[in-house]
């Protein structure tokens, strides 16, 4: 470490009217029925970072039990029959990478049908993790629900759980409630059947088969999207591994779709599937697709797009009689759709006076280089190309320090001149420099001494000055510094050049800048 406390400049953390040990204290709930109010009960649904690491150590993971108890909580709170969440129409996708992004393309296809009238009359979406706020991962007709209705359903759902606590059910424990991600996948459910759905699309959170959303076992549609190395430890460390979990999303019955995958992959999907009696169809990119201009324009993006037109195409086809796929070309609806769609923080340019900010959430070795490529090509189409910097963090994943490699000289090889990124910022996701982190990103499961020490941007300094000797490394305590740091670069540039700046590696780091760059704390 003397090392990288020799090249990297480190910031001391602003006074701050915060208390790190504060951030992570679990709140008391309170008996406000607010929507901050129901952030703060849900936070206190995180299992602490203490705990994490305790099961990681007695090797725990996720298995059936995990899927039998959300049934469990599904009948605490009124869905006994699995035939409840048929009313749902369930899309359901399953990936490495591309999930989320197939699932906004469905969204956004399905929507324009919905607002010619329908079917669908009313689309829900439930995606993770959120990006600028919690209740942006329940969507409706493709809008994040407001603040009084998550309150609304978040408090009755948690009123049910409570007023049935001591219920026996199979593989529940008497006055237990989901963690926090399962909970907001519950209650998801809640949501969309109360507010009459009859379309919904489900990406899964970790894996498939242990996954919090496999209780559907009747979906209009599974979808495999890209298949790669991550969560290691709850999937295991290889892509064959790892494909076993996500092929738990097909079910008999069920139309299923994948693209290309690595053979390791393709050979474990293609046998689950014969296991279960699937008809798993592997999907190359679709023709149709020619002269649709999908953003960004890269095969990866195809991909997801490819993927989402057949499963759009199969929940049309089961929602209305009248519906025929045209193998030739694809209907006004889904070209728009495609070409439309908001998804934030992936692959989004936002323009200022002096800097040119790239923001994109990719968090895995493969979608950063996705994520380098796509900055390189940006840059080259300009002529204002000045100083490139990156801003990157990827908190509590210790093998996140191999991300970094590709990220380097993928940028480092496009540049003519063999420089790359000139400054390279680490921070943490705190999101301000004196006020600590938003309320919708407080995050229990890391631990604070290694935030509060900056422990694991001291070593991705450490490993980047290996990587490349001559750029200037800082490690800065919150995103709100680390942007401010990257404006003042603009001032050494010459007239005419705008910074180009890549802040990626998190999704949560992606969240915070937006809303700072947005100067807006709202959606
Ligand atoms: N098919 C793909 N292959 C590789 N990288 C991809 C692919 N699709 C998207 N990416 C990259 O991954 C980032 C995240 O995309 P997206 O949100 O669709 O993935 P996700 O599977 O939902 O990820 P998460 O694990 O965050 O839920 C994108 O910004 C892009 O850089
Ligand atoms: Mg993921
Ligand atoms: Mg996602």
């Amino acid at each position: 470490m003397n090392h990288v406390l020799r090249q990297a400049v480190i910031l001391p953390r602003s006074p701050s009217k915060f208390t790190f040990a504060s951030l992570f204290i679990n709140r008391n709930m309170t008996t406000g029925r607010s929507y901050n109010d129901a952030i703060d009960a849900l936070n206190s649904l995180q299992t602490p970072f203490a705990v994490i690491e305790a099961r990681r150590k007695a090797g725990i993971r996720p298995d059936a039990d995990s899927v039998r108890e959300m049934r469990g909580y599904l009948a605490r709170i009124g869905y006994a029959s699995p035939r409840d969440l048929d009313a749902l129409n369930i899309i359901h996708v399953a990936g490495t990478k591309g999930k989320g992004s197939t699932c906004a393309f469905v969204d956004s296809i399905l929507s324009r049908y919905q607002r010619k009238g329908g079917p669908p009359s009313k689309i829900g979406l439930l995606t993770s993790p959120h990006l600028i706020a919690v209740r942006e991962r329940i969507r409706i007709n493709s809008s994040p629900i407001s603040e009084e209705i998550f309150a609304k359903y978040f408090f009755e759902v948690w009123d049910r759980l409570e007023a049935n606590a001591s219920v026996a059910v199979e593989d529940v424990q008497p006055g237990t409630k989901p963690i926090y991600s399962r909970y907001l996948t519950l209650m998801s459910y809640h949501v969309f059947l109360s507010e009459g759905v009859d379309a919904a699309i489900y990406e899964t959170g970790i894996g498939g088969e242990y996954d919090a959303t496999n209780v559907v076992d009747r979906p209009v549609a599974s979808g495999i999207s890209t298949l790669g190395i991550d969560h290691v430890y709850v999937l295991g460390a290889t892509v064959d591994k790892i494909a076993w979990h996500k092929a738990g999303i097909m079910k008999t019955g069920s139309p299923a779709f994948t693209i290309e995958q690595v053979p390791a992959a393709a050979d474990v999907l293609k046998q689950r599937a014969v296991d279960k009696g699937v008809d798993l169809k592997v999907l190359d990119v679709d023709p149709r697709l020619k002269g649709v201009k999908i953003r960004p324009d890269a095969l990866f993006q195809r991909k997801n797009a490819t993927l989402a037109v057949a499963l759009a195409e199969t929940a049309l086809k089961k929602l209305d009689a009248t519906f025929k796929p045209n193998p030739e070309a694809l209907p006004q609806e889904f070209i728009e759709g495609l070409e439309q769609v908001v998804w934030r923080g992936r692959c989004e340019v936002k323009e200022e006076d002096n800097v040119i900010w790239h923001v994109d959430g990719a968090h895995t070795v493969d979608s950063l280089k996705m994520a380098a490529r796509w900055f390189v090509n940006e840059c080259a189409e300009r002529s204002n190309q000045g100083t490139q910097v990156l801003i990157f963090n990827q908190q509590g994943r210790t093998e996140a320090v191999d991300f970094l490699d590709g990220l380097c000289n993928t940028v480092k090889n496009a540049d003519p001149s063999g420089q790359g990124f000139k400054t390279v910022i680490f921070c943490t996701n705190v999101t301000y420099a004196t006020t600590g982190y938003k309320r919708d990103f407080i995050n229990h499961q890391y631990n604070p001494a290694d935030i509060e020490k900056m422990t694991q941007q001291k070593i991705f300094a450490e490993k980047w000055a290996a990587l490349d000797p001559s750029a200037k490394i800082m490690v800065i305590p919150s995103i709100e510094e680390a942007i401010k740091t990257a404006r003042s670069l603009a001032d050494s540039e010459g007239s005419g050049k705008k910074v180009q700046a890549l802040i990626t590696g998190s999704l949560h780091l992606v969240g915070g800048a937006l809303g700072i760059l947005e100067k807006a704390d709202a959606l």
